[in-house]
């Protein structure tokens, strides 16, 4: 595996690398122009000082040729400094050709641009700050603080005198040393504390010195006493000890020391150094990368892509919002309270919520009434309101309340365009924002397919399934990156999403070897499905290597450089895997798919791989349970029975939608009823073409090289090994003179793994050519007489 991974990422980064080498020629290019010039600049500003008096009235001359200027760069330096220097910021001007210099360097190096703006405005703020100070310091020297120096001192003077000059200054310079230089008070306070301590240290090595010579002295006195002949008188003896009076004077010298010395051994008076946390390597590095360049930003390589515009979707004639019919509204609820009534059902309150498509109407019944008589009341009052798709909800979850749900009778299109225009949507601080549509409140509904993780939908055919996924593909388009968001699309249809064909290097994922981004043929699904439980293994590895749980952390962590790219770090786009004719795939492949989409909706759920899988047949075995179990989130669309509604929601309520986008959806207990937001293929069509005619990334977002069983790398021409429909399969290729893996798979109804491994027995065996991308394999033998004598040659 470890190979594959290698291979990959060496493929990928080609490309790259092509386009970096010749942006990277120009950088050199004009990085070597800006330090030259930065030079000559500084040249000329330095020479300026000593020849500007003699070079002044040239100045006019420019064009003249017969004039020559004493500046180090002639009549340029000249004209150059003088306006820099002279009409400019004086001295300070040197800080501008840094400013170059370091531009220069930076194109040179191809260093990030961020980190380069900063230098700039820092630069500019030293420029003005020394600029302004020289001309008034100086300001008979006007050329030390420039022209733009000596006028501003004037126009603040003229306003706050000198003083006030004075304290803008200070307050300048106080900026500057905070934010520039990180200067706090606190930092101050311990710098004057090592200060203080080095010197205190100091003086206490001299006290101790001197303690050393008092002792010493002390000593000597004890000796002489000792010494000195018993006869002395021992009053004369203190009176003439002058040396005692010394020493008593340089001990009062040393006596304020001395103390010192003693508090700090006793620890009454502790100094405490301030701890300064130490940080790991890497975060140090990250820092200073971080300080150096900003924050990584993936979507730099697209620095101008600009996201589709509200104008590309329709408003599908509805320009207001919902029309209230008083009359319906009415008739509708006299109809409900009447239909109780007969069954003696008293209703204490009634209050009426109107949707898009239904209105809903909330009950409280009187006190004794059991629900469940309500319940069982729902196909009389449909009967009684002459209407479809009622649905009961009793009790309402965390209300108290009956639910009926009556459809309008005339319903009302929820526009994609209102949702995405929505504030709800547009305010979402979501990782994969969906706009499904409006609730049964006409309120946005909005979720995070983050957080789903997977979503399952199912619906009869031409109940609008299509349009869902429209929906939750147009949402993420409006609210994601190019650099965020991958899509791999599979299409058995053919025709739902070949769309987002345009999008393909901007949006889309496929394998290495695919011609095709969406992904039409079955058997390419397995691959795609296997290459992504490895680009899984793959996330899951880096995830490992760094030290996070999650896509979410992993990608903060990778901007903020505190992961090396080097390691094979690099920033992991969410990837949404999208299928939209589910049942084919479960018939035609079965385990071969259920079992990677299995372990991907187990376990892709934190390394951002989601899963959408739609299907217009929502039987058992189609939707399996290990599939039920993996993905909680799920959608319904109308359908025809309450079986199928069971097996999509785990509950009823399904099968009495209306259609056309009228929708359950639930993530866990609760259902909601929405109304889709209706997307048409033409405005998709619109929003593709506009994302796909700007610039893309060279290549679609290329996921990891996979091998299967079937890919025919060991050709192996063992008799023995043979399947035992080996011979059937040969009949069937050279009749058909067609080698497809897909036609032995038809013929013979096998899975496709088998019929695979067939045709790589086939090509062994020499009856078909090989593997030709997407086109068929040649078959090499043309009737059943020539197969008939290749096998018996084999044989004997
Ligand atoms: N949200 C919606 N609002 C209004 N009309 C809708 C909505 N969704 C679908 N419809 C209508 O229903 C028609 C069929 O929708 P759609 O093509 O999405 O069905 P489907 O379930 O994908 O069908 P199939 O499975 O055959 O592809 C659309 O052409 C449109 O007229």
């Amino acid at each position: 595996m470890a190979k594959k991974k290698t291979t990959t990422t060496k493929k990928k980064i080609t490309p790259k690398k092509a386009n970096l080498v010749v942006s990277k020629k120009n950088k050199i290019i004009l990085g070597s122009l800006l330090i030259l010039f930065s030079m000559a600049l500084f040249f000329s500003f330095v020479s300026f000082y000593f020849t500007w008096q003699d070079d002044q009235s040239l100045l006019s001359e420019f064009a003249n040729r017969n004039e020559q200027a004493k500046n180090l760069l002639n009549k340029f330096g000249a004209s150059v400094s003088h306006f820099f220097v002279y009409k400019g910021f004086g001295v300070a001007s040197v800080i501008l050709t840094i400013l170059v210099c370091i531009t220069g360097l930076h194109l040179f190096l191809s260093l990030d641009k961020k980190g380069l703006l900063k230098k700039w405005i820092w630069g500019l703020i030293f420029m003005i700050w020394i600029s302004v100070a020289l001309g008034f310091l100086a300001d008979t020297k006007p050329l030390l603080g420039g022209l733009i120096g000596y006028e501003m001192n004037d126009f603040l003077k003229d306003y706050t005198g000198n003083i006030g000059v004075v304290l803008i200054l200070l307050f300048g310079l106080v900026f500057i040393l905070v934010r520039f230089f990180h200067f706090t008070p606190e930092g101050m306070a311990h710098f004057f504390k090592k200060k203080t301590s080095s010197l205190k240290s100091e003086l206490q090595s001299t006290s101790k010195e001197a303690s050393d010579a008092i002792r010493d002295v002390q000593e000597s006195i004890k000796k002489t006493e000792k010494e000195t002949p018993v006869v002395l008188d021992t009053y004369t003896h203190k009176k003439d000890i002058p040396p005692l009076k010394e020493e008593k004077i340089i001990l009062d010298d040393f006596e304020v020391t001395v103390p010192a010395e003693e508090e700090t051994t006793d620890g009454l008076a502790m100094e405490v150094e301030e701890i300064v946390e130490e940080q790991e390597e890497t975060d140090n590095i990250a820092n200073k990368l971080v300080e150096d360049f900003g924050e990584f930003d993936p979507t730099l390589e697209l620095g101008h892509y600009k996201f589709p515009t509200i104008e590309l979707l329709d408003q599908h004639g509805v320009t207001g919002g919902i029309t209230i019919n008083q009359e319906e509204l009415e008739e509708n609820k006299n109809k409900i309270v009447d239909t109780l009534k007969n069954y003696k059902i008293g209703i204490s309150q009634i209050k009426a919520t109107i949707g898009p498509t239904v209105t809903l109407y909330e009950i409280v019944p009187e006190a004794g009434v059991r629900i469940s008589k309500i319940k069982n009341l729902e196909d009389d009052i449909a009967l009684s309101l002459a209407a479809l798709g009622i649905r009961i909800i009793a009790p309402i979850p965390g209300k108290g309340t009956i639910g009926i749900e009556v459809p309008n009778k005339n319903s009302t299109i929820v526009s994609m365009r209102s949702v995405i225009a929505s504030s709800k949507f547009q305010k979402a601080e979501m990782e994969l924002p969906i706009a499904f549509g409006k609730t049964i409140s006409n309120e946005t509904f909005v979720v995070d397919l983050a957080k789903m993780p997977h979503l399952l939908m199912a619906g009869a055919t031409g109940q609008g399934k299509s349009v869902g996924l429209n929906a939750v593909l147009t949402s993420l388009l409006y609210k994601k990156h190019p650099a965020e968001v991958k899509f791999i699309l599979v299409d058995p249809k053919k025709v739902e999403l070949s769309i987002y064909n345009k999008i393909e290097r901007h949006f889309l994922a496929k394998l290495p070897d695919s011609e095709e981004a969406i992904i039409t043929d079955n058997a390419k699904v397995i691959n795609t499905l296997n290459s992504l439980c490895i680009e899984m293994d793959n996330r899951y590895e880096l995830l490992k290597h760094a030290q996070v749980r999650n896509l979410k952390e992993y990608n903060v962590k990778f901007k903020s450089r505190k992961l090396n790219p080097n390691d094979g770090h690099k920033f992991l786009p969410y990837i949404v895997l999208v299928i939209d004719e589910f049942a084919d795939l479960i018939m035609t492949a079965g385990k071969e798919v259920e079992t990677p989409i299995a372990r991907l909706a187990q376990l892709a759920r934190a390394i951002g791989i989601h899963l959408i899988i739609a299907t217009q047949r929502p039987s058992v075995n189609v939707i399996t349970g290990i599939i039920k179990a993996n993905f909680p989130a799920r959608i319904a669309f109308r359908v025809t029975s309450k079986i199928d509604s069971r097996t999509i929601l785990d509950a009823q309520g399904a099968d009495q939608l209306i259609g056309r986008g009228d929708m359950l959806f639930t993530q866990g207990n609760d259902v909601t009823r929405i109304q889709c937001a209706f997307v048409d293929t033409p405005e998709v069509a619109k929003i593709t073409e506009y994302i796909g005619s700007q610039r893309a990334y060279p290549n679609a977002y290329e996921l990891p090289e996979y091998s299967g069983e079937d890919s025919g790398t060991s050709i192996d021409n063992n008799i023995s090994e043979r399947d035992i429909l080996f011979r059937d399969a040969a009949e069937v290729i050279v009749t058909a003179q067609q080698g497809s893996a897909s036609l032995i798979q038809r013929k013979l109804k096998l899975g496709y793994n088998r019929a695979g491994r067939i045709v790589d027995q086939l090509e062994a065996a020499g009856i078909v050519g090989p593997f030709e991308g997407s086109k068929a394999r040649q078959v090499l033998v043309p009737d059943f007489v020539a197969l008939d004598q290749l096998l018996n040659n084999e044989r004997s």
